[in-house]
């Protein structure tokens, strides 16, 4: 939704917005696909800009998905997965170092400074950020099936610990940590983790305000096909009625898994938001009606503040 189309209007209510939230700790997770293209990065690059520069504490979390799909194609290793969730051969971990920690974040980081955004990249490695363990065999309930089957998901780390001072000492020092989808394991392991999960358990360690998650759609739809369909607000109840009508597939089913987390985390607010239409972070966050779709724990939201 726009802003009020008289400027001194949307000034007041916008500003209201930037008196709550300074100070105050954000966790921007970015899809793969969301930033592939230049165009679309440089404009989610700019919003965060903003948010930086109105002295909120702004965590970017990247993911890079569909980048590695594109590199494992052209190397000829073998994609898998099961309920939107990748299997990590040996082969698929090197290419995911390349393509999480080289060329996706390097992009992200560029672009970063080119809107002049203090930018630090990260991996989940770095001053042991993110300790994971390998995730054992798991029964999962494929997209479409009903019965669940023993999946194994391969050198997937399953965080155990997060310990976020590296992360405080950047956001104290006015930076802005990107954080690249791998984990580090208590052997020397290295892990593919999902990167709307390292947002949620980063979110959670920061004790953050909201988490966002920037999408390819508007955000949770009724039908994925209906743009229109958007839903504005759900609890977590919702959320989960959603889940059992079959709403939520592929690629949503490890978000919303995500969104529970850190909702019970102690997160006050998560958004699902789109990352490709125009100033749509802004909107979610400096506007009465937002953008996209707002999930609160439990309590009914009643219209106003997003
Ligand atoms: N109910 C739903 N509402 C919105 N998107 C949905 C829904 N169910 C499935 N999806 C799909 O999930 C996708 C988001 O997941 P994904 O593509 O993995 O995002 P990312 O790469 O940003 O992590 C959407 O683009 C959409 O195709
Ligand atoms: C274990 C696992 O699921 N790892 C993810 C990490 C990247 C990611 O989450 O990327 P998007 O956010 O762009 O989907 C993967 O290999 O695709």
């Amino acid at each position: 939704m726009p802003l009020s189309p008289n400027p001194y209007a949307a000034l007041k209510e916008a500003s209201r917005y930037v008196r709550l939230f300074r100070g105050k700790t954000f966790v921007v997770k970015v899809g793969g696909e969301v930033i592939a293209e230049p165009k679309i990065r440089k404009a989610l690059c700019e919003q965060i800009a903003l948010l930086w520069s109105f002295s909120i504490k702004v965590v970017v979390v990247h993911g890079g998905g569909a980048e590695l799909d594109a590199v494992c194609e052209a190397m000829n290793i073998p994609v898998q997965k099961v309920a939107g969730r990748r299997v990590t051969s040996p082969e698929v971990l090197d290419a995911a170092k390349m393509v999480f920690a080289g060329q996706v974040h390097m992009d992200l980081l560029a672009e970063l400074q080119a809107a002049g955004v203090p930018a630090v990249g990260l991996t989940g490695l770095d001053a042991g950020l993110l300790k994971a363990t390998r995730r054992p065999p798991v029964p999962v309930v494929p997209d479409g099936a009903t019965e669940p089957q023993l999946v194994d998901f391969g050198l997937v780390g399953d965080i155990d610990t997060v310990d976020p001072h590296v992360l405080s000492h950047l956001l104290e020092g006015g930076f802005v940590p990107v954080v690249a989808p791998l984990s580090g394991g208590e052997d020397g392991a290295i892990y593919n983790t999902n990167a709307d999960t390292i947002a949620a358990s980063l979110a959670t360690a920061l004790g953050a305000e909201k988490l966002f998650f920037l999408l390819s759609v508007p955000g949770l739809l009724k039908d994925v096909h209906k743009a229109s369909s958007l839903v504005p607000h759900a609890t977590l109840d919702e959320l989960a009625a959603f889940e059992a009508k079959g709403v939520i597939s592929g690629g949503m089913r490890p978000k919303v898994a995500a969104v529970k987390a850190a909702l019970q985390g102690g997160v006050a607010s998560a958004h699902l938001v789109s990352g490709v239409a125009p100033d749509a972070l802004l909107a979610e966050i400096f506007t009465n009606e937002g953008s996209g779709t707002m999930v609160v724990a439990s309590q009914p939201v009643t219209g106003g503040a997003k």
